[in-house]
Parts: structure tokens; C-alpha cells; sequence
């Protein structure tokens, strides 16, 4: 595939004036996974939906994102399991062209006619353009054309503009040119040293990616230990895996500024005089909601560090009405793909409860409340080891002042074992309330780890005791035995 610059991201099809609409029920702006799920719904509910997109219709996810970055990684752990098994014989590593053309099937080669026909249910309507809202259920949408249509909603806005990644303010930066995700996800070409900075989700799995492609890659953290939104004991085993594959660590790294080179390399200083040499820079600092130039100043709606302000029926309240929604990371709540679909099944639960005008009730827990932000956010990162958590961290449940108990065990059983010859040991936790005895939180770091969360996200969300998880009794010999492990360190 070539380059990112020379993706078309603004196809000519489903211009403005190739609407015959004007009034729909609900307007989506973005297209990734609120409006794909949301608008499939709104059709079953017997409305007719449209969906807005400025660039590729999907969002990011199929593109930029998930489905790209889980493609790459992949490959890397096949090799890895089909090594740690007998009688299997490996006589190459990994292809890098072949990884790389394995993710371009995925995304369709960033054409978007190959995926719209999956986007949105059978009855969407789509049209391409920035969409902004304008007015009480008042949407306008121009092209980069210039060319421009205003839609009107019988009942729902539903804004899910998704996020963009934040760029720290380091001297040399911007002007060097560096990778953001999407750089990442879409090349082809493994950098023979790639900077990594920041060592969240993305960093890590792009470090995976990377390393396991033959190149040089060097990450630097600002944090004491990687993957800092978990328990240091996850990040430590990450880190230990990624120095295993040769990844240069710098922990508690300040960048004070980049510079690239008449020869197009690169050269990252670090406060304490140290200069590291690279081909790129990929930023992985973060991301926040993208809310700029989509109205929300014109509604008067204060936007609170990006984040707009929603009840838990992802509603923005407005004297005009409850008409205006926030779904997917646009909102800030929890910027995940597995979310965003969350928050479509709850707002298209709200509109369709409000349509006949009705103020409709909001419990926690209720179809109409996205209870599950609060109290129950699963999230695996691709690493080797995986990590996937759910719920409280120790930290988390420390900085909320609750009062908990925590439990470790072993990732090991015989289940693992046998998956894997000299399976290596990973770490489960699960955050209990001192009190109740209920499952709060659940982190299990180790390979193949991905499947056995579920479970505990099923217990937080039943409000389970682990008294009672104690009577549920996991296969022989599987990897679930985890929870084995877990029930007889906890003592029952
Ligand atoms: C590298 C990477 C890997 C990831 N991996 C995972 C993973 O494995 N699992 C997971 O759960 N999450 C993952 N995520 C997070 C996931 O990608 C996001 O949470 C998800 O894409 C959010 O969906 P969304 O629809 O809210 O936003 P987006 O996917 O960003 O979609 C928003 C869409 O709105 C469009 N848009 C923006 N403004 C306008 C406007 N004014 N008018 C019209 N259109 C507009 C954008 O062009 C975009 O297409 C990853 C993120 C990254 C960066
Ligand atoms: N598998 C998954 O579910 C997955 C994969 C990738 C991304 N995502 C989501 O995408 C979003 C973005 O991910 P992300 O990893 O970019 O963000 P993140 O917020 O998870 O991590 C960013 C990291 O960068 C560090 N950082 C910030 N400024 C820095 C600086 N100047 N120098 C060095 N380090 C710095 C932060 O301390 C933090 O650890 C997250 O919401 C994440 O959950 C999910």
C-alpha cells in the first residue's frame, strides 16, 4: 500500500447534493462504531437514519485503529505459539510484506466502498462532508468541495466525532514530521529505528508490532512503568517481554526536543543530555474527544477539558429539549471500540424511549443508562503478554479511597501449559470490596489471557461475591483454572 499521504481520504461518492432526504430521524456525525451500530437499530425501530462522514465512512477503528494494529500484531503471535509447541517446524520468521498485505485485506486498502455496505444496517443513508450543527436538530454539511446540504432531524442528534491524538509541545516536533498512529497502522515499511513515545495501549502494541518486524525500536515513557492506566505488576511484564524482543526502554523520560536532520534522520534529546538516533517518531501520548468546529459553542454547551458534558443516557441537556447526544470516545467516558458500540445500544434505547415525548426514567443499570462506564470498562492490550482488565485497578480503587482487599495468583494450570511448552507465567489480580465481598475490578496478564476477562466483567456487572464465583467451577484442563487459582488464594 502506498504511503498515508497518498490515501484518498475524501472520495467523490455520496456527495451533498446526491441526497434526495433532507429530514431523517436520527443524524449521525461520524461514522465509526456508534453510528454503524446506532443507525442499524434506528432502522429496526422503523426510522430512517443518516450518517455524516468527513473522510473514510467506518471511523477510525477499521482503518487507523484496532482492526489495522490487531492485524499486524497477529502474525507475531502465531510464530511465537507455533514455536512453543513440538512438532511444528518453523524455518522462517515473519514476512514483513506479507504481515503488511495480510492488514491491507483488512482495511480494504482504505477504500471504503469495500466496508459500507457492513456500515450502518440495510437502510442508512450516507453523505460524505464536515457535519456541524447549526440550529435545534439542525445539521449542516459541507464538502471539501465547497458543496453543502442542511439536514433536519425528527428526533435525534447524535454526535460521535471520535477523538485525535495529542501532540505534546516539545521544540522540534511538529516540524519533524512524526508519525502519528495512522502513519503506523497504514505503512509498509518498518522503520529501521522507530522512537516510540508514550507507553500506553498504543505504544506498547506498536512496539510489539515494530520489534517483531525486524526493526529498532526505542520507547520512551514520561511514567515510571509502561502501561501506567494498570497495576505496575502488568506494565513490569510487558516491560521485561519488549526488552526480551529488544526494545530500548527510557522510564521516566523527559523529551526536550527533535530535531530531523539534512539526511532524514532524527534526533531525539532527553533532559538528562542523552540523544537518540531514528529513522521516525511515533507520538502515543494520549488522545481527547474531538469536539472542535461541530457547534457545541453556538448551543452554548461548555465544553469541560473537551469532554462534552452528558448524563448517562449520553445526553446533552439543552433548554431546547433532549435531542442532542454524545456516543462513542467523542464523549470522553472511555475511548474504546467495544464502548463506542456500549453507547450506541443506550442512546438509540434513550431516543426511541423519548420519541413520543415522553421523560423517561434513568436507573443505574437501566437499558437507558451507560451504567457500565462507571464500574465495569473492559480493555485488553495486544501485548505478548496480553494485558486485560476490567473494572478497579489496586491503584484506582486506592485513589478512590475504597476500601478493598486484593488478590493475586498465578496465571499458570495445567490448561496453560499445555497450550504453550514452558508456559510463561503471567499474574491475575481481582480488586474485592472489603465488605460485600464483591468482584470490583480484575486485571490477568499473560499470553492468550485476551478470553478469560469476560467472565469477570460478567461478575462485576452481577454484582457477584467471590463467594459465590467460588461455586463456579472452571473446565479441566483450561485456562479458565485461572480463576481456580484466584478463588484458592482468596481462601475458599
Ligand atoms: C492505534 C489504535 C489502536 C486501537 N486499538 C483498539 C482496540 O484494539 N480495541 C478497542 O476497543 N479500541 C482500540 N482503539 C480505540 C478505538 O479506535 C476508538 O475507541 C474507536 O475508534 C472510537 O470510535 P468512535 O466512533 O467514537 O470514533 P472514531 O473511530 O474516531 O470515528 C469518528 C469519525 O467521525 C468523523 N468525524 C469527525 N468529525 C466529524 C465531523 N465534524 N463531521 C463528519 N465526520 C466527522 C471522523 O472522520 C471519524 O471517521 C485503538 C485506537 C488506536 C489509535
Ligand atoms: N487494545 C486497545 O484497547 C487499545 C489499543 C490502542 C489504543 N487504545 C485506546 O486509544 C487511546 C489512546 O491510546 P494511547 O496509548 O495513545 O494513550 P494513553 O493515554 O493510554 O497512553 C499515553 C501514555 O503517554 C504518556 N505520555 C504523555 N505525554 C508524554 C510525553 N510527553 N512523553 C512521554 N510519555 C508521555 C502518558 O503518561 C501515557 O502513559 C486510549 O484511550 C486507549 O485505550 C486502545
Amino acid at each position: 500500500m502506498p504511503p498515508y499521504n497518498s490515501i484518498n481520504l475524501h472520495p467523490s461518492s455520496f456527495g451533498p447534493s446526491d441526497l434526495s432526504l433532507h429530514t431523517y430521524d436520527v443524524i449521525f456525525i461520524g461514522s465509526g462504531w456508534p453510528a454503524n451500530v446506532g443507525a442499524a437499530r434506528v432502522t429496526q425501530a422503523g426510522m430512517k437514519p443518516v450518517i455524516v462522514e468527513s473522510e473514510l465512512i467506518g471511523g477510525d477503528c477499521p482503518y487507523w485503529a484496532c482492526i489495522p494494529s490487531k492485524a499486524l500484531l497477529r502474525p507475531g503471535e502465531a510464530l511465537q505459539d507455533a514455536k512453543s509447541v513440538p512438532g511444528i517446524a518453523i524455518t522462517n520468521g515473519l514476512d514483513a510484506d506479507a504481515v503488511f498485505r495480510g492488514r491491507d485485506s483488512w482495511t480494504g486498502d482504505w477504500d471504503d466502498q469495500v466496508l459500507i455496505p457492513s456500515i450502518g444496517g440495510d437502510d442508512a443513508d450516507f453523505v460524505r462532508g464536515h457535519g456541524k450543527v447549526v440550529g435545534v436538530k439542525k445539521v449542516r454539511v459541507e464538502n471539501t468541495n465547497g458543496e453543502s446540504v442542511t439536514l433536519e432531524a425528527r428526533q435525534a442528534v447524535v454526535i460521535c466525532t471520535g477523538s485525535e491524538p495529542v501532540i505534546p509541545n516539545i521544540p522540534g516536533l511538529a516540524d519533524a514530521n512524526p508519525w502519528i498512529p495512522r502513519q503506523a497502522t497504514s505503512t509498509s515499511q518498518v522503520p529501521k529505528n522507530l522512537v516510540i513515545l508514550g507507553a500506553g495501549a498504543v505504544g506498547c502494541e506498536m512496539a510489539t508490532i515494530f520489534a517483531n518486524l525486524g526493526g529498532k525500536v526505542s520507547l520512551i515513557s514520561s511514567t515510571k512503568e509502561l502501561l501506567p492506566r494498570t497495576d505496575p505488576e502488568a506494565g513490569a511484564l510487558v516491560r521485561q517481554s519488549l526488552v526480551d524482543l529488544g526494545v530500548e526502554m527510557y522510564l521516566s523520560a523527559e523529551v526536550t526536543g527533535v530535531q530531523r536532520k539534512r539526511d532524514g534522520t532524527l534526533e531525539v534529546q532527553l533532559k538528562h543530555g542523552s540523544v537518540i538516533h531514528a529513522t521516525e517518531i511515533l507520538i502515543s501520548t494520549g488522545r481527547r474527544p474531538r469536539v472542535k468546529d461541530i457547534g457545541l459553542e453556538q448551543l452554548g454547551i461548555a465544553v469541560n477539558g473537551s469532554r462534552i458534558p452528558v448524563d448517562e443516557s449520553l445526553c446533552v441537556g439543552l433548554e431546547s429539549g433532549e435531542w442532542l447526544y454524545a456516543a462513542g470516545d467523542v464523549n470522553g467516558r472511555a475511548m474504546m471500540s467495544h464502548t463506542a458500540k456500549y453507547h450506541a445500544r443506550v442512546v438509540v434505547n434513550a431516543i426511541i424511549a423519548r420519541k413520543t415525548g415522553a421523560k423517561p426514567t434513568i436507573t443505574e443499570w437501566g437499558s437507558l443508562s451507560a451504567t457500565a462506564d462507571k464500574y465495569a470498562v473492559p480493555q485488553v492490550v495486544f501485548t505478548r503478554p496480553t494485558v486485560a482488565s476490567v473494572g478497579l485497578t489496586r491503584q484506582a480503587a486506592e485513589a478512590a479511597g475504597r476500601s478493598f482487599r486484593e488478590v493475586t495468583a498465578p496465571l499458570k494450570t495445567e490448561g496453560a501449559e499445555l497450550r504453550a511448552i514452558g508456559y510463561k507465567d503471567g499474574w491475575a489480580q481481582w480488586i474485592v470490596d472489603a465488605e460485600s465481598g464483591q468482584l470490583l475490578g480484575a486485571t490477568f496478564v499473560g499470553d492468550d489471557a485476551a478470553d478469560l476477562l469476560h467472565a469477570s466483567t460478567v461478575a462485576i456487572v452481577g454484582g457477584l461475591t467471590i463467594a459465590r464465583l467460588a461455586h463456579a467451577i472452571p473446565s479441566f484442563p483450561t485456562m479458565s483454572e485461572v480463576y481456580l487459582n484466584l478463588i484458592e488464594a482468596a481462601g475458599f
